[in-house]
């Protein structure tokens, strides 16, 4: 099997680094992640992290440069997430398809239940 290939978005502002918290009913429900998702067929990366977040978050974004690719897998098949900075070009954010969003300085990320393929982003984060 291929891995899902997902595309994440590592947003920062003053107050710290963009989570958000997956909804009831989803795979992973209740754990912390970096807004994204999977990529669409005929998609680029950026146009995938500009679509999810617009769907997600209603949140505008520049996509900049890769910060992190990882492969994982979990027990229902793997993943391989590419990680990409990105600028946000509003300040508002709706919770439209998470269950809730926070801006976590980065040196209380470790508090966080986040999603096992994503630890070398925190690791990197954290750093
Ligand atoms: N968005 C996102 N997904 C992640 C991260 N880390 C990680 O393992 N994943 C996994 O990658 C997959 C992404 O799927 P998703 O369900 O968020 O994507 P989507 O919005 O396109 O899905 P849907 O439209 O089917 O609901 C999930 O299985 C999720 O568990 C992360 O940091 N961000």
């Amino acid at each position: 099997m291929q891995p899902l290939i997902v595309t994440a978005a590592i947003i920062r502002s003053q107050t710290g680094i963009l989570l958000t918290r997956r909804p009831e009913g989803s795979r992973h429900a209740g754990m912390w992640e970096f807004p994204g998702g999977k990529l669409e067929p005929g998609e680029s990366p950026e146009q995938c992290l500009r679509r999810e977040l617009l769907e997600e978050l209603d949140l505008p974004v520049e996509v900049g440069q890769v910060f992190e690719v990882v492969y994982h897998r979990y027990d229902w098949g793997a993943v391989l997430i590419l990680a990409y900075e990105c600028r946000a070009l509003s300040r508002r954010i709706r919770n439209l398809e998470v269950a809730e969003h926070r801006w976590v300085p980065p040196k209380e990320l470790p508090e966080y239940d986040i999603l096992a393929a994503d630890a070398p982003i925190v690791r990197k984060l954290t750093f």
